[in-house]
């Protein structure tokens, strides 16, 4: 596997690596991102008001290239952190196929373009929230919170959950109060998200030093967390629908799937089970629970669209 990816990549007579496009997408955490721009879109779609079908794709794009900077320069930063984990260890910078400088250039570049892009094509208000996300991933999250506190995720989270928000704000200029919702739903969501994960790789976290919760406070305290953390998502789930800013699409929808998530995360807080590989219950609750919030990002769409 390394040799191909080796032979994908060449050296100047400086012996600077010239990486494959292939590795600067690697950089973006195009997966991930799917999610993150998929919220954003929704945000934008779920928003009142009109924008031109060229300047919506033109925001939708600037998330997603804004994203990819932030990811890029959260790998530029963890290069060496990336290498010891097994995880992460083939990823272009700790596997030799990128210079750290090219991932730097590549990060600052895009995620200025992404912002400069954002300001002219739909506003200035977009453009600052989008800045504040990629300014929040690397510089919050990555550079400060990440090596330090095991409530590293629980504050940087909120850099994950501003897409509504830049979404909204592209169509209307404005934040209102259920963009606001949808942002404290991914807030309250990534604890849950995360830490399930977090449990069957945490012997990687502990390799690399990094204080995840199920390194530094054990697994117990990790399950009450994520279980105590589910509670209030499933709170900011239902808040729209309290709120009367969606209808009965959306309310049926929260109602099963957050109900659903529920009996997944009560799971994992009484699983006692110590070994990585058999943590089913674990790895249903990570894997659904990016189900969960494509679906009811989803449904606030489908629910304004039909209630409009
Ligand atoms: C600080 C907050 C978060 C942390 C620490 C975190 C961490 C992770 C990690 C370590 C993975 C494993 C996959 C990989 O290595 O790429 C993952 C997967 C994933 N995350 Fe998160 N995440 C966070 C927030 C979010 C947010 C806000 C979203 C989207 C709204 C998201 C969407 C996803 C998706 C879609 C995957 C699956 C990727 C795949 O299929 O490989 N995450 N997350
Ligand atoms: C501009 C914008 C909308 C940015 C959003 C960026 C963002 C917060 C994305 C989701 C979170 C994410 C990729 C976490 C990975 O955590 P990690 O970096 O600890 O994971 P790793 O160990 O895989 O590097």
């Amino acid at each position: 596997m390394t040799g191909v990816i080796v032979n994908q990549t060449s050296q100047t007579a400086s012996g600077a690596v010239c990486a494959h496009w292939r590795d600067f997408l690697a950089l973006t955490k195009p997966r991930v991102m799917t999610l993150v721009v998929f919220t954003g879109l929704c945000g934008l779609l779920a928003a009142p008001g009109h924008i031109h079908p060229v300047l919506a794709f033109t925001a939708i794009l600037c998330i997603a290239l804004g994203a990819g900077a932030a990811g890029a320069l959260n790998q530029w930063h963890e290069a060496e952190i990336d290498a010891l984990m097994k995880r992460t260890a083939n990823r272009p910078l700790p596997a030799g196929r990128m210079d750290r400088q090219a991932a730097l250039h590549f990060g600052v570049g895009l995620g200025v373009f992404s912002v400069l892009l954002l300001g002219l094509a739909a506003n200035w208000l977009a453009a600052a929230i989008l800045a504040v996300s990629i300014l929040f991933y690397v510089l919050v999250y990555t550079v400060w919170l990440k090596p330090r506190t095991a409530q590293n995720i629980v504050i940087g989270g909120a850099a994950g959950a501003f897409p509504p928000l830049i979404g909204w704000a592209a169509v209307t200029g404005d934040v209102s109060a259920l963009p606001i919702a949808l942002f404290c739903l991914i807030f309250f969501w990534t604890p849950p998200h995360f830490w399930s994960l977090a449990l069957f790789v945490k012997t990687d976290y502990a390799n690399a030093g990094i204080p995840m919760l199920p390194v530094v406070a054990g697994e117990v305290t990790t399950r009450r967390q994520i279980w105590g953390y589910t509670a209030i998502m499933a709170a900011a789930a239902m808040a729209p629908v309290l709120l009367r800013l969606t209808g009965p699409i959306y309310g049926t929808t929260a109602l099963l799937l957050t109900a659903l998530f529920a009996v997944l995360a009560f799971r994992v807080s009484v699983n006692r089970e110590r070994d990585p590989e058999r943590m089913l219950a674990e790895r249903r609750l990570f894997k659904f629970s990016i189900l969960y919030l494509f679906i009811i990002f989803g449904a606030v769409v489908v629910d304004r669209w039909v209630y409009a």
